[in-house]
């Protein structure tokens, strides 16, 4: 079935406003939808991929929409990616033979930067790491949609029972080949009214994220904390890995991040979880527990370069100004993270950036700070876990290798004969745990 012409207006209405970088593409397209009630959930989908298709194709897409009515056309090559331009209602003949041949370019023979469609200065630094060849690999799979990834709780369901409940839905799901728990969807089905969802039994969660969360190494009666737990996603995970038992501290500075971990803990069944907003990552709170935790995760806030995948306006709206920024939060926060490990205890640090400057560099920055901390090479880590992953040091998965957002971790260990936690400046803040 065709979709009206109008969406094509629609379309070409919110991409102009999105492409003014001024917020995040999903906030635009939610308030857009949230002022035109009548658009249907298949209008709905169909601009918004559109506009996606538009985000991860620009740079070749613009070469080819021209000035003067170059929005509309915009708007058509983006909707013709996402939906086919058979399904388009609207379009004159001029725009049909527009479309017919930009079809027949072959994309293969375009110039790698061109074929990669990254901004210069993000291009360069994926080619000083990665090397051309591997750079429009990596970048071509970033310009793929993601699938549905979930996360069975196995505090409620076991994967089995899921995936047989997904298949009456129907809902094909297949079991991911790293994550124990996770089932991946090929297609986009909505997950909101399944009981399943509804009863906690499974949350939305790229394999990597839940791979991550495997390997924090969380057990039965530990103390463990999510430094940067935002809306809980890993901090769900690990609650569900500590079998429900244990203290799991869910810490973030954003009230309205933590707030939104709230129902998710409702449906989860967990009651090992503490949310407790920081004022930062010196903060007194933090104090009360130097030196009596087990595990503590920091998944830092980074430049989100690994998941162009979902969000490909990040690519455009990052500075590399910002990614140094990010570089000294990063040090700062795993600075600050590290006081609350006990001898033995294991810090991980992740992020979801695929620039070194924001991984290898800031582990590096570290360990050359902290003597009291060893690096436990990922491989070891990966074996403990029994996750069939080849890694060296470090875990780096990468959408072109792993089919997962873009993902870094470090497995940073304290010794055990580490000195006494030395007291530590705090600015004093007033309000009270939890
Ligand atoms: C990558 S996100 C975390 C995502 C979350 N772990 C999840 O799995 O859904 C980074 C988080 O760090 C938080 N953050 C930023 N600065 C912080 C700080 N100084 N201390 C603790 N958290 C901080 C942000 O509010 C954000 O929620």
């Amino acid at each position: 079935m065709r979709l009206p012409p109008a969406i094509l207006a629609n379309t070409e209405e919110v991409l102009r406003e999105i492409l003014r970088f001024s917020a995040p593409a999903d906030t635009t397209l939610s308030r857009y939808f949230k002022d035109h009630p009548r658009l249907g959930g298949r209008e709905r989908g169909a601009i918004a991929e559109g506009v996606y298709a538009v985000l991860r194709n620009k740079s070749f897409f613009t070469d080819f929409a021209g000035s003067g009515n170059g929005m509309r056309r915009l708007a058509i090559l983006g909707l013709s990616e996402a939906v086919g331009a058979e399904s388009m209602g609207g379009l004159s003949e001029e725009e049909v033979e527009f479309l017919t041949r930009i079809k027949e370019i072959d994309r293969t023979l375009m110039p790698a930067q061109k074929r990669a469609n990254l901004p210069d200065w993000l291009y360069e630094k994926f080619v000083a790491q990665y090397g051309e060849a591997e750079t429009v690999i990596l970048a071509e799979a970033l310009n793929q949609p993601a699938p549905l990834d979930l996360r069975v709780n196995s505090i409620k369901a076991t994967r089995d029972e899921v995936m047989n409940e997904l298949a009456q839905a129907p809902i094909a799901a297949e079991p991911m080949p790293f994550a124990p728990l996770g089932l991946r969807i090929h297609k986009k089905p909505s997950l909101q009214n399944l009981p399943l969802f509804k009863s906690g039994a499974i949350e939305v969660q790229d394999e990597g994220s839940q791979v991550l969360s495997q390997i924090v190494g969380a057990k039965r009666g530990e103390m463990v904390v999510d430094f940067c737990a935002g809306a809980g996603g890993k901090t769900l995970a690990l609650g569900a890995l500590m079998r429900n038992t244990g203290r799991l501290y869910a810490f973030d500075v954003s009230e309205k991040r933590l707030a939104k971990l709230k129902p998710r803990l409702a449906r989860s069944g967990l009651s090992n979880v503490h949310p407790v907003q920081i004022a930062h990552e010196r903060d007194v709170k933090i104090k009360r527990l130097a030196g009596k935790v087990d595990r503590v995760l920091v998944d830092a806030p980074c430049s989100g370069l690994g998941t162009l995948r979902r969000n490909p306006d990040v690519k455009w709206r990052q500075k590399p100004e910002a990614v140094t920024e990010m570089h000294d939060k990063q040090v700062a926060i795993l600075d600050g993270a590290a006081r609350l490990l006990k001898g033995g205890g294991r810090l991980v640090y992740a992020t979801c950036s695929l620039l070194d400057e924001e991984n290898e560099r800031v582990v590096e920055q570290f360990l050359a700070k902290h003597e009291d901390f060893a690096l436990v090479p990922m491989n070891v880590v990966l074996a403990e876990q029994k996750i069939e992953l080849e890694m060296g040091d470090y875990l780096k998965l990468l959408p072109h290798k792993h089919q997962t957002d873009g993902f870094f971790a470090a497995v940073l260990e304290r010794k055990k004969m580490a000195k006494p936690v030395a007291p530590v400046a705090t600015e004093e803040t007033d309000a009270e745990e939890e």
